[in-house]
């Protein structure tokens, strides 16, 4: 028996790299301007990973040039003490962009937290007004791994313009605002997007149309070799968080079938976090025209 092919790898990083390399010159550009890009931070409660990835993303605003003012509240706060902090932020024009590290403690509402934000402010995009913008198409913050994923197709001349792309999961931070923004008409989408969901029976019937399938699940190892095309390119978007450790959708062994795929590390991930970053040196020009 011969060797199943391997499919060609589509590392986030050189796709992140080139968005922060643009992000850090509009950075040193509003800098000569005496404006310095801010992000502030929130953590709420003490969860390791959570800790974890807000120093990872304090670190790269940094070495972008930016402030990344944060606030620690205990896991016991209140509602009313998250949203005090958010509307000191709103309220304060040298922040340009604020997240609200997720998860939070479960007596916590986060849509009410987001809800309480600027949405010129939000560089998650998932504020219920950015996520209209997205809907009608009128410009704003783009949810991150949406707006990743997206770059992260055009980075490699994957056309997706009149292919069918099929999303598998239809959360709000991917599957869902993930579908808007490939169906929507800009040269870098333009697809016949299908959006399916695991509680529909019979999914694979849908996956396997693709040309490109789009992994938006957040259930580890559910995408599995049978239920891709063979040639089609695969995005493994949906992760579970298990502490620090990230269990990917796409199983290892889908690399056998697909044309192109990402990476189970390094892939749509480090996308994602240069979205961010994207979407506040955005905020931080809009904020100062
Ligand atoms: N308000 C809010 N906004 C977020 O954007 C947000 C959040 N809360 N809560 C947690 C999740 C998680 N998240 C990650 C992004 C990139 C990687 C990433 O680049 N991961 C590397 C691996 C890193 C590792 O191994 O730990 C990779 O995929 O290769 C990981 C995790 C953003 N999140």
């Amino acid at each position: 028996m011969s060797a199943p092919a391997t499919a060609r790898l589509l590392p986030g990083k050189p796709v992140a790299d080139e968005v922060l390399a643009d992000v850090a010159t509009r950075s040193a550009a509003l800098r000569a301007r005496g404006i310095t890009p801010s992000l502030a931070t929130l953590l709420v409660g003490d969860d390791d990973a959570s800790a974890g990835y807000i120093r990872i993303k304090q670190q790269q605003a940094a070495a972008l040039g930016f402030v990344s003012p944060h606030e620690h509240l205990p896991a016991t706060a209140t509602q009313a003490d998250v949203e005090r902090v958010i509307t000191a932020w709103n309220d304060d024009p040298t922040v340009h962009g604020m997240l609200v590290q997720y998860p939070i403690p479960g007596h916590l509402d986060y849509n009410a937290a987001l809800q309480a934000m600027d949405p010129d402010k939000d560089v998650d995009g998932m504020h219920p007004m950015n996520m209209g913008r997205l809907a009608l198409g009128i410009p704003g913050p783009l949810p991150c791994t949406p707006a990743g994923i997206e770059a992260l197709l055009a980075h490699y001349d994957i056309g997706v313009a009149g292919r069918e792309v099929v999303i598998l999961g239809r959360g709000a931070t991917l599957g869902r605002p993930l579908a808007m923004l490939l169906a929507q008409k800009r040269p870098t989408a333009d697809a016949a997007v299908t959006v399916v969901h695991t509680g529909v029976k019979d999914w694979a019937r849908y996956t396997r149309r693709a040309d490109i399938l789009i992994a938006a699940a957040g259930v580890p190892g559910i995408i599995q070799p049978e239920h891709v095309k063979p040639g089609a390119v695969v995005v493994g978007g949906g992760v579970r968080y298990e502490g620090r450790r990230i269990l990917p959708d796409v199983d290892e062994s889908v690399a056998d079938v697909a044309g192109a795929i990402t990476p189970r590390v390094g892939g749509v991930g480090p996308t994602t976090v240069a979205m961010l970053f994207r979407n506040v040196v955005a905020a931080a020009e809009r904020a100062n025209p």
